[in-house]
């Protein structure tokens, strides 16, 4: 588990691109046969990816930076299949999850197995403190409410979909979902928020391999970008705009921890307010 520091907004503009990129930037999650996690100071979020090979079921483990018998013992975990199927096994329960549907695993479970159905099955997991246990839960990309934002003429049409919330699976912080941009959209997030109560994470996936998303990051009067790749994350501390234009369309995990769980408590900025 790879720790990684809160910075200052002051900060910010001050790093060159590989500063941006060492603290922001999360770019070495899927490695085939392992769990890779990093554990960041902003509202002490653990993301991650888990890449089993069929028939070689990955544990989850506790790391040093949590000093817990388990990983969940003060925590909860949502989990996306990003790509390929696969099944995850919470305290002996098996949970099938297909491309694109979310598992949420509650604070106390103690067993969390992941195994893979396909070749190239990819998990990206969310996790946050939490001092209460809510039920362990599947929410399927096809089965959730749809949300369509944005317009072809802004090349940001868009379909947002929530699946930990407050009127969806239920948790004690964290709250996640999964925006995917029609074809011939490329910016996410614009005119874009921050939310002062809220750290959040982007994790983009199904972007061709030789395309890039410019992500956008940095208080709304004081912006720079990180070029991310496929299945690459961004960290944005409460401060940050995460915003971001792609070279070609592309989905992304969303996800938060912190404060409050009020999708609408943003600060919204105008694009006339950007620098
Ligand atoms: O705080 C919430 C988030 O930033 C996302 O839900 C925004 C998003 O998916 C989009 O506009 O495309
Ligand atoms: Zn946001």
């Amino acid at each position: 588990m790879q720790t990684r520091h809160s910075t200052h907004p002051a900060q910010l503009p001050g790093f060159d691109t590989d500063g941006l990129r060492q603290h922001y930037l999360v770019d070495d999650f899927f490695v085939p046969g392992e769990i890779r996690t990093v554990y960041t100071h902003e509202d002490r979020i653990v993301l991650g990816g888990a890449t089993p090979k069929p028939g070689e079921p990955l544990r989850l483990e506790s790391a040093s930076p949590l000093r817990s018998q388990y990983f969940l013992e003060r925590r909860e975990l949502a989990v996306v299949a990003i790509r390929g199927t696969g099944t995850i096994t919470v305290d002996g329960t098996r949970h099938e999850l297909g491309t694109r549907d979310c598992l949420y695993v509650g604070q106390g479970s103690q067993d969390v197995e992941f195994h893979a159905t396909d070749e190239d099955t990819r998990f990206y997991l969310f996790s946050t403190p939490s001092h209460a246990s809510y039920p362990t839960s599947v929410a399927r990309y096809d089965e959730v409410d749809v949300m369509n934002a944005g317009d072809q003429s802004t090349a940001n049409r868009r379909e947002i979909r929530k699946f930990v919330h407050a009127d969806g699976i239920r948790s004690s912080q964290l709250v996640l979902g999964v925006t995917s941009l029609a074809p011939g959209s490329v910016w996410n997030t614009m005119p874009p928020h921050t939310h002062d109560r809220r750290t959040e994470c982007y994790l983009y996936f199904d972007l061709p391999e030789d395309h890039r998303v410019i992500h956008l990051c940095g208080e709304p009067q004081n912006t720079r970008n990180i070029v991310v790749r496929n299945e690459e994350a961004v960290i944005s501390p409460s401060w940050s705009v995460h915003s971001g234009a792609g070279t070609h369309s592309y989905t992304f995990v969303w996800a938060m921890g912190g404060e409050n769980q009020a999708y609408d408590d943003m600060d919204q900025v105008a694009v006339t307010e950007l620098r």
